[in-house]
């Protein structure tokens, strides 16, 4: 598909969805309809693979599974932090219900594979950027969010990670409460995090 010729309103379109995303905390229902998610995850399952190795997995958390979730992490929390007191830890597993579907994003890298585990760990944080940007896309609201106890015996059994496996955080996914700001991003100078390599040196990048 590569050399895809684009009409000029899909690349605008395109630039504009990409430079206009922006994450959003405050969500309520409803979450995703089913064609929604399915959109959401074909994105995430649509990211640059090295050996096409699919090494991430989702679980989508919402209703009912979101107590579960909430308690795993809250678990994950005591079992790193004993001394974390229970208001604490009421706040980790209120991160769980802060919006109606969350998507967990776990790396699972392949053993064996001969591709190495930090490639396939940096295709599995893809995912979530494409999440992010298709959510978007579809007026839906979303942020990746993690927590600092993100491992633990409860989410590993609670998500069935094998011992190779890592919970990359989730996407809160659900409408906006506010509308959404259609600005475009404030420009950042490129000068700062970008640069030119010449035939002698590497130089400032400009346009
Ligand atoms: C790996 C990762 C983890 C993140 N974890 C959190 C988090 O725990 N809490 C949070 O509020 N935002 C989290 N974020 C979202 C960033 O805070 C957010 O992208 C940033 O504030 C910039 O906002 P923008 O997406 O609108 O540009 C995370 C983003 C990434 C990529």
């Amino acid at each position: 598909m590569s050399g895809l010729r684009h009409t000029k309103e899909q690349k605008e379109l395109v630039s504009h969805v990409i430079l206009t995303r922006r994450s959003v905390s405050a969500l309520t229902e409803p979450g995703p309809t089913p064609d929604e998610l399915t959109i959401l995850l074909r994105a995430a399952v649509s990211v640059p693979d090295h050996g096409q190795l699919r090494p991430y997995r989702f679980v989508v958390v919402r209703g009912n599974g979101r107590e579960r979730f909430g308690a795993a992490l809250a678990g994950a929390a005591a079992e790193s932090r004993p001394d974390l007191s229970p208001g604490v830890l009421a706040k980790v597993k209120n991160k769980a219900f802060v919006a109606p579907t969350l998507i967990a994003l776990i790396a699972s890298p392949r053993p064996g594979a001969n591709i190495p585990e930090w490639e396939q760990v940096a295709a599995a944080s893809c995912t979530g950027y494409a999440i992010l940007l298709t959510a978007h896309t579809l007026g839906l609201g979303a942020i990746w969010k993690t927590s600092p106890y993100h491992d633990g015996a409860d989410l590993r059994s609670l998500l069935a990670m094998g011992p190779n496996e890592r919970l990359l955080g989730w996407v809160n996914v659900g409408q906006p409460v506010r509308p959404l700001d259609s600005e475009e991003r404030p420009d950042i100078d490129l000068k700062a995090v970008a640069a030119v390599l010449d035939e002698s040196a590497i130089l400032p990048f400009e346009v």
